[in-house]
């Protein structure tokens, strides 16, 4: 069986062929806390085989995520007016809220059916950048800026719910501070030191989302996903999800999709494709989607976390026995048009892109 990756409009044939040995039928559970040996080894396996895995005993206490979860249900409920004044489409971040069906991440079925506010990496949000400094205020963006979100500063917080704000501020403070330590041991895991990636870590290209799931029929012959299969576009995503409400499906080499059910005291973590692409192809991408047939709600927080903008992602030294696949490209271009493909029309998107493009070329040493 053939099938692909999802790269915006462009789909490859990653394999016709897989062997039994090398697919996976259930997602790892790592604990945290097992000694540094054994943890490396179980995220090797984990990052090579599946792309996908459990973390357990991260750290982070139940009532800061209870926190976000039950003020995101509560700007969910407000009225669509007031849920617009922070649409994606008033900034130039690319985040915001979404509504249903604004976004089609699998272009051959039907648009998205959850809806969604993100929020981007800013040094306020950072608790080793000065957490309570220079706060933007407000719902509409900086005009002082270009048509790139390379820039931070750009967040649409909505004003009504302030709470909202706050609860995300401590919570993604507490993710980036796993994230910082999750790099660094896959910095182990690619054989190179383990602060390899902290500099670019100072300041990630990092984007944090909440994301609403109405629960829909169970029995539909072609029917709109929560979200459409697709691979994460970023490094890796730590995503926690909401309540007993098992929807995420992974998609396993031989072509089934896998439940990754919540579990609790657990966060799940995935592989995107810029790490994949920055470590030759060592590490897995592996396509998912969400599917809430259950008949409840959903929520989930993804974060998603890569290095600084003008990281050039060139397949790393230890990952170069089969010779270099991808050529360099910077990371924030490389994002942007993830994004933007799948959500702005034809025309914006080409004159972004050409201005995008000659703004971050990747300087290659
Ligand atoms: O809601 C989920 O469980 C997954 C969300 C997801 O895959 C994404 O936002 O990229
Ligand atoms: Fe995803």
């Amino acid at each position: 069986m053939a099938f692909t990756s999802f790269a915006g409009r462009k789909y490859k044939v990653l394999s016709d062929q897989v062997k039994e040995s090398t697919s996976f039928d259930e997602i790892p559970v790592i604990d945290l806390t097992q000694p540094q040996n054994e943890l490396i080894n179980s995220l090797k396996d984990a990052c090579t085989r599946v792309g996908f895995f459990y973390i357990s005993n991260h750290g982070i206490p139940q009532s800061i995520i209870d926190r976000v979860f039950s003020s995101a249900e509560d700007f969910f409920k407000l009225g669509t007016e007031i849920k617009q004044q922070v649409h994606f489409k008033k900034g130039n971040a690319l985040c915001g809220y979404e509504g249903i069906q604004n976004v089609h991440t699998d272009e051959t079925r039907k648009a998205d059916l959850n809806e969604a506010f993100s929020w981007r990496y800013s040094p306020d949000l950072d608790p080793f950048q000065g957490h309570g400094k220079s706060f933007q205020t407000g719902t509409v963006a900086k005009s002082d800026n270009s048509d790139n979100f390379l820039v931070s500063g750009q967040n649409l917080w909505p004003e009504t719910k302030p709470e909202l704000r706050l609860a995300i501020t401590e919570y993604y403070g507490q993710i980036l501070t796993l994230a910082r330590r999750l790099i660094r041991l896959f910095a182990l895991v690619l054989d190179l030191p383990g602060t390899y990636f902290d500099e670019m870590m100072k300041h990630p290209g990092s984007m944090g989302k909440i994301l609403h799931y109405p629960p829909q029929p169970a029995f539909n012959t072609d029917p709109p996903f929560g979200i459409g299969a697709h691979t994460d576009i970023e490094c890796f995503t730590i995503l926690c999800q909401g309540g007993n409400v098992p929807a995420l499906q992974v998609l396993n080499p031989t072509g089934e999709w896998v439940l990754a059910p919540p579990i609790p005291g657990t966060f799940v973590v995935n592989i995107g494709d810029m790490l994949a692409r920055w470590s030759n192809d060592t590490f897995r991408s592996t396509i998912h989607r969400v599917l809430n047939i259950t008949g409840q709600e959903r929520y989930s927080l993804p974060v998603f976390i890569g290095p600084s903008y003008d990281t050039v992602i060139k397949p790393l030294e230890t990952c170069l026995v089969d010779g270099a696949k991808y050529d360099p490209v910077s990371a924030g271009l490389y994002v942007w048009k993830r994004l933007a493909v799948s959500r702005l029309e034809k025309d914006e998107y080409e004159r972004l892109l050409a201005k995008m493009e000659s703004d971050f070329e990747p300087i290659v040493v």
